[in-house]
């Protein structure tokens, strides 16, 4: 695994998102790393992100790992085939299957592949999975910021 998360990698001004901006101190710092041929995050919710039912998680929350996951895992991709820095990539489509109920007490693991890329636009697959369970899955199209 790379030691380096892809979100360290951002450019100061890039670096503020909620979920995964390492300069946000009220953000989640989500972190993402290359292994292989894919990229992997894992993070452990706190309790109050719960979605009511206690002790699962809000999809909301869901929803939010798998997208700025996507964005490190588009940047890494598109970064890895053209041999440029990591660059910034924005969500244009989002689209997220919630599979089975996701725990929350335990750490999930989010892995993510990008299955096209074309120009500026990359799209990614992601499974977020508590343990051996699948519990979602997740379909994105991201576009790399203009410089
Ligand atoms: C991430 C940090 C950002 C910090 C802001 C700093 C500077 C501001 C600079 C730019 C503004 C950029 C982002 C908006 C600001 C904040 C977002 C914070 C991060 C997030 O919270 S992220 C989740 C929310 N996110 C958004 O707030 C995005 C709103 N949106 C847009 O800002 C534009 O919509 C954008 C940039 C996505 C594309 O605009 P664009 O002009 O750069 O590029 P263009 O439209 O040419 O698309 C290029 C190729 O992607 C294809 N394509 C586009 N959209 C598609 C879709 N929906 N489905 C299928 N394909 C799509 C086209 O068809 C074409 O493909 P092809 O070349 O093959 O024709």
């Amino acid at each position: 695994m790379c030691d380096t998360a892809i979100q360290d990698l951002y450019a100061e001004e890039f670096a503020n998102c909620f979920g995964c901006g390492r300069n946000n101190q009220h953000g989640l710092q989500l972190k993402s790393h290359w292994q292989g041929d894919e990229c992997i995050c894992r993070h452990t919710p706190k309790s109050h992100y719960t979605g009511g039912v206690p002790g699962f998680l809000y999809g909301g929350m869901i929803a939010s790992l798998i997208d700025c996951h996507g964005a490190a895992t588009a940047a890494a991709a598109k970064s890895r085939e053209s041999g440029e820095p990591i660059s910034r990539f924005v969500t244009a489509s989002l689209n997220v299957d919630f599979v089975k109920p996701t725990p929350i007490g335990i750490e999930l693991e989010i892995r993510g592949k990008a299955t096209e890329i074309k120009n500026r636009k990359v799209t990614v697959a992601l499974q977020l999975f508590a343990g051996e369970t699948l519990c979602a899955t997740g379909k994105m199209i991201l576009v790399q910021l203009k410089n």
